[in-house]
């Protein structure tokens, strides 16, 4: 998919969704950029995962419209990959039928699928573990694992719903930088739902706070470019990070 680095590969605008009489979206406008991440932050109940879902095609809104570029997509999935933090390898399937399984579902045989997927276990961090069952790998390991799943759908736009969240803050943080560097090299356009004002920080282009009250997007914070370690050292993090907390807050 090419497109011009200006254009939103995502656009979702004037999105509702109410769930009976509970209003959860009311008209939320949201785009994303080519090869950007953009996060979701916001209490429990704000409307991520709703919004998620429908951005992912899984939901449809009651108003409002998503486009990938130039194509209505709203309500049809298929069109981004997306991983959600309980998203578990299946257990009786070894890792590499595992992953591969994108392949199987878009036609390939048994030992297509494996070979197309075995080209990226080194890369994944996951050599050596193509024929171990997922009851054997570590934390780190499996969200790789199911990474490598999510990448092999070959979708440029990829939806996390915390995807480190269950990891312990050593992995978590080599997970990240690995996942922006993986990012990069696959230009890969990213929307990342996050309880961690941090990791939005670390990760983000754009940072969005949902707001239970507004039912819609309360505060955006841009990320500075530039130097991404000097950032969180510097006083523009910390100001930052208490304005994000306070929006969530509010
Ligand atoms: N299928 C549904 N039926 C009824 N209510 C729903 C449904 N899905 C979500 N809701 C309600 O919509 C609101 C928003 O839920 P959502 O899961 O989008 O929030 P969230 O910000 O992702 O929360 P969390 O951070 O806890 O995952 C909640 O009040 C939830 O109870």
């Amino acid at each position: 998919m090419t497109t011009s680095p200006n254009k939103p590969l995502l656009k979702g605008e004037g999105i509702c969704r109410r769930f009976g009489e509970k209003v959860v979206l009311d008209e939320v406008n949201l785009s994303v950029n080519r090869g950007k991440v953009v996060s979701l932050l916001g209490q429990s109940g704000s409307g991520k995962t709703t919004l998620f879902n429908i951005l992912a095609g899984l939901d449809v809104p009651d108003a409002g419209t998503v486009h990938l570029l130039d194509e209505d997509v709203t309500g049809e999935p298929g069109h981004v990959a997306y991983m959600l933090q309980k998203d578990l390898l299946l257990r009786h399937l070894k890792i590499i039928d595992n992953v591969s399984l994108p392949l199987r579902l878009s036609g390939k045989s048994k030992d297509e699928a494996r070979a197309a997927a075995d080209g990226y276990f080194k890369e994944f961090g996951l050599e050596g573990t193509q024929y171990s069952y997922p009851g054997a790998l570590s934390g780190g390991m499996a969200q790789r694992a199911a990474f490598l799943r999510t990448f092999l759908f070959s979708k440029d736009l990829v939806l996390l719903d915390e995807p480190f969240s269950r990891l312990d803050a050593i992995t978590k943080a080599s997970m990240q930088d690995w996942y922006l560097a993986i990012k990069d090299k696959y230009a890969l356009t990213t929307i990342l739902i996050t309880h961690d004002i941090d990791e939005a920080l670390r990760m983000s282009d754009v940072i969005h706070v949902l707001s239970p009250k507004k039912k819609s997007i309360a505060y955006t914070y841009e990320v500075p470019e530039g130097d991404r370690k000097e950032f969180e050292l510097s006083r523009d993090y910390l100001d930052a990070k208490k304005a994000i907390q306070e929006a969530i807050m509010a």
